[in-house]
């Protein structure tokens, strides 16, 4: 085994006559690819079972080198060539190795996490029970359970047949049951053919494009991306913007929080699901008349409004690559416009991705897109792919939409990384959205990735949202996207009146002003929902000794320990216990100040547990919910808190920014906003940017089946240009100002960024090393430095090292070092130089490190 560059993949198709060599990805934190002896013929996108030190991994081949790039001898056997899948497709290989180059990974780690777990782990081909491995054994399951199907329908019908028999010799009674007998054998012949075209499917699914595709249809992708691989996003894309999901860090009381939680591939909100392994969601029934989320959806298409309709026209006559911002007010029916777009492109006979920032949107949508496009994209057309599936159920979705059985992907962003073999159209929905980012491991962001990949296709890429981020916003303005907008509701519904209430005026009760309660009460009254807004969880962010201000720091972490109530113990009552929100430490409440020995400790501030209590004192006959990352631990739990929701089983709602998201309420009268203000003077460049969009898109969940709703916003600081264009649902006024003050501090989308971090026992080794990194780009990197590599040095400023606001968590100190330029390309030149400098600087400095290219949180 040997490593070779990432740069050096060539993508040939042809199958290597054996004995020969393999150049393979594998998911190790190793960089580079790695050559092995095979002596069966291969193909470039097949999998491979190969040994690595001791264990045995499954990678792919993304190369049939003429030469191995080590001595002969020292090359290693593959132990077995995977062939239960047709190899992964060319388009996939070019998106995968542009993701790796530009993020700064190893191929293998963008390309094996993409694949369905099944189909990375050798265990899934090992041992007895492996059979032919994990798709074999799915498609011999679905076999099985068609053919149940099938047997059921086809002893129905006998028995009908014997009962048409008997029947004969009798009078108008038997008639009756001939019929019944009739209507039996049809569904028996149905089930026959089911059977039968699934045995098709496995046939055809050794074809690189499925047997309904129209030749023509065949994407014919251009073949010199790459080749400006370092140009990355840029010439058509914007930067990654936006913040993490729920993953980030908060900072003790003052964080911004609902956050901090074990990001896994897909955002923590991501998560929460309710799943039967055998019985994928997107096998459920197709033609279900009762909507997922239990929510009020029309079924029948409404007439478009004219905005829509003039989008839906401009988007008809597109051809080839186009970006489109589809700026629509919250409630103007984007979802209606994706819709027709998709009907059009799966009329043409191609595939849609539809990319949601969140899982807990996948139900609603599901529904929806199930029951309209199931004419163009057919029974059964719909995949949904979240990280919230099990193992067999997303390799299910995955394969159907491999095989072109599926027309229809929706997904949270794992799914960008899809192998679809006919993609006609991507749409991202809410594309502001800070979970489109990844915030761990590939620091991917699935919006950018999903223009580059329209890009490469030639195919459009619809971006949505009421509230654009920046990067996207200037893009639209400058031309380079096409713009198109929806400025008003759809359902002849107006916006929220939003007010804000001045919290220096008034006295609160328990964080909430005398106008919220009343708005609510009146809402009750009138049998309307209201939603409470705080954006942080747990009981009280802090729980303190009044005697010696003694606070309930972590003793892990530079943060402080969040009170939280759990849930009641069996025959008991609801506990209290201190959790930290950034390394996962939870202990008891101690009994007294553990300083000062007071018995009385307090809680200080709110979260949503604390303010659904103080609710359900002040309002005791109201059904009231909370719906936050706590409360939706359990799978299954969110999507059962949101139908209820839907269902109007709820009086008040008390949500974190869970509930801000695209959800489509249709009783919801009125929106408070809690503690809003902590946003505003935050360090992070786009907070402002943040938070104007997180209150835009919550407001927006009121009113949108046309009740006169209202939005009340309590805020220190009612004068903040913030807040006057939220009142005003100026968006781009709050754009052009906010973009105006990113042109003269020079930040993004004016700039490009890139953050080196270092994790250390000592903050010093960490800063030491970012230091040592600086000079190296200072010193080291010039001497011998070929022209491009300086002319890219002279465009890039580094600047100092700092500690991290949250300095230590899990008892490891962080710093960071900002890497800035004006111009992308030499940006992404400068990192492959600098970032292959790193490694051995980290080691020798004993320290972990990470770059994260475009971040979003600084
Ligand atoms: N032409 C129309 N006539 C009547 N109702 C419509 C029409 N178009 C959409 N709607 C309805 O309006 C509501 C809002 O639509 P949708 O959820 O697509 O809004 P949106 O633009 O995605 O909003 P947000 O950005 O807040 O998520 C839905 O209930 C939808 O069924
Ligand atoms: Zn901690």
């Amino acid at each position: 085994m040997t490593q070779t560059s990432a740069l050096s993949i060539s993508a040939e198709p042809e199958a290597q006559s054996p004995p020969g060599w393999v150049r393979v990805a594998l998911d190790v934190p190793v960089p580079g690819l790695f050559d092995y002896r095979v002596d069966r013929p291969v193909r470039v996108g097949q999998r491979v079972v190969v040994p690595f030190g001791r264990r045995d991994l499954i990678g792919v081949v993304v190369d049939l080198p003429a030469a191995p790039a080590l001595d002969e001898s020292k090359l290693r056997d593959v132990i077995r060539v995977l062939d239960d899948l047709t190899p992964l497709p060319e388009d996939w290989l070019r998106l995968s190795r542009f993701a790796a180059e530009y993020y700064q990974r190893p191929l293998g780690e963008v390309m094996l996490p993409a694949l369905p777990g099944p189909l990375r782990k050798p265990s899934s081909y090992d041992g007895l029970r492996s059979g032919d491995g994990p798709i074999a054994r799915l498609d011999e399951r679905a076999g099985r359970a068609d053919a149940a199907v099938a047997k059921a329908a086809a002893k129905e019908a006998r028995a009908a047949e014997k009962a048409a028999k008997a029947a004969e010799k009798a009078t108008k009674a038997a008639q009756k049951a001939l019929r019944s007998a009739e209507k039996a054998s049809k569904a028996a012949i149905k089930a026959g053919q089911l059977e039968g075209k699934d045995a098709e499917s496995d046939a055809t699914e050794a074809a690189a494009v499925p047997a309904w595709v129209p030749v023509d249809n065949v994407v014919d992708a251009p073949v010199d991306i790459g080749a400006d691989g370092v140009t990355g996003p840029s010439v058509d894309s914007p930067a990654g913007l936006d913040a993490p999901a729920d993953g980030a860090e908060p900072a003790g009381p003052d964080a911004p929080a609902d956050s901090a939680e074990p990001a896994g591939p897909d955002a923590p909100a991501d998560r929460a699901k309710p799943a039967d392994p055998d019985a994928p969601v997107d096998r459920a029934n197709p033609t279900d008349p009762i909507d997922p989320t239990g929510s009020p959806i029309a079924i029948t298409r409404p007439i478009l409004g004219r905005a829509q309709q003039e989008a839906v026209d401009a988007l008809a006559t597109l051809e080839g690559f186009k970006p489109v911002l589809l700026h629509g007010v919250t409630g103007s029916g984007k979802t209606e416009v994706y819709l027709h777009a998709a009907e059009r492109v799966l009329a043409a006979g191609r595939q849609v991705l539809l990319l949601v920032p969140e899982i807990n949107l996948t139900p609603q949508l599901e529904g929806v897109l199930r029951r309209r496009l199931e004419a163009t994209a057919g029974k059964d057309g719909v995949a949904v792919l979240h990280s919230g599936l099990a193992d067999g159920e997303r390799l299910s979705a995955w394969l159907r939409i491999v095989r072109g059985q599926a027309r229809v992907l929706v997904g949270t962003r794992l799914a960008l990384f899809t192998p679809i073999p006919n993609l006609g159209l991507i749409v991202v929905d809410e594309e502001h959205d800070p979970s489109y980012k990844q915030q761990e491991g590939l620091r991917y962001s699935a919006r950018d990735l999903a223009i580059w990949r329209a890009r490469d296709l030639g195919i459009p890429v619809v971006l949505g949202s009421a509230t654009p981020s920046l990067e996207t916003w200037q893009h639209a303005e400058s031309g380079r996207y096409l713009k198109l907008s929806l400025p008003d509701r759809a359902q002849a519904a107006a916006p929220p009146k939003i007010r804000l209430i001045d919290t220096r005026q008034i006295k609160l009760k328990e964080g909430l002003s005398p106008q919220v309660l009343t708005a609510v009460s009146e809402r009750l009254a009138r049998g309307e929902q209201s939603l409470i807004f705080l954006n942080r969880r747990g009981y009280a962010p802090v729980l303190h000794c009044d005697a010696c201000g003694w606070v309930s720091g972590c003793k892990r972490c530079s943060a402080y320990m969040v009170l939280h109530r759990s849930a009641p113990q069996r025959g008991g009552h609801a506990r209290h216990e201190l959790r930290c929100h950034h390394c996962g430490w939870q202990e008891r409440v101690p009994p007294a100040c553990p300083d000062c020995g007071n018995q009385d400790l307090q809680p200080m501030g709110r979260g949503t547990q604390r303010l659904e209590e103080h609710l359900a004192e002040l309002f005791p006959t109201a059904r009231i919910a909370r719906i936050d990352a706590d409360s939706t631990r359990r799978k299954g739990s969110a999507h059962a808190l949101f139908s209820q929701m839907h269902a109007g089983e709820i009086d008040i709602l008390v949500g974190t920014q869970m509930v801000a998201k695209g959800h489509d309420f249709q009783n919801l009268g009125f929106v408070g906003v809690l503690n809003s203000d902590a946003m505003l003077f935050s360090h992070d460049f786009r907070a402002p940017e943040r938070l104007f969009s997180q209150l835009m898109q919550v407001a927006g969940r009121a009113g949108r089946s046309g009740v006169a709703s209202e939005v009340f916003v309590q805020t220190g600081y009612p004068e903040q240009p913030l807040y006057q264009s939220l009142v005003k649902h100026d968006y781009d006024g709050f754009a052009r100002y906010a973009l105006d003050e990113r042109k003269a501090a020079g930040l993004p989308p004016f700039a490009f960024q890139a953050l080196l971090t270092a994790e250390a026992p000592e903050l010093a080794q960490a800063v030491g090393f970012l230091a040592q990194a600086r000079a190296e780009s200072e010193d080291g990197m010039l001497e011998g430095a070929d022209e491009a590599t300086r002319a890219a040095l002279a465009r890039i400023t580094l600047y100092d090292p700092v500690p991290l606001r949250v300095v230590r968590v899990a008892n490891v100190e962080r710093a960071q070092l900002l890497v800035e330029s004006d111009h992308r390309p030499a940006l992404q030149h400068f990192l492959h130089e600098w970032g292959a400098r790193l490694p051995a600087l980290a080691s020798a400095a004993r320290v972990r490190w990470h770059l994260e290219v475009d971040p979003l949180e600084i």
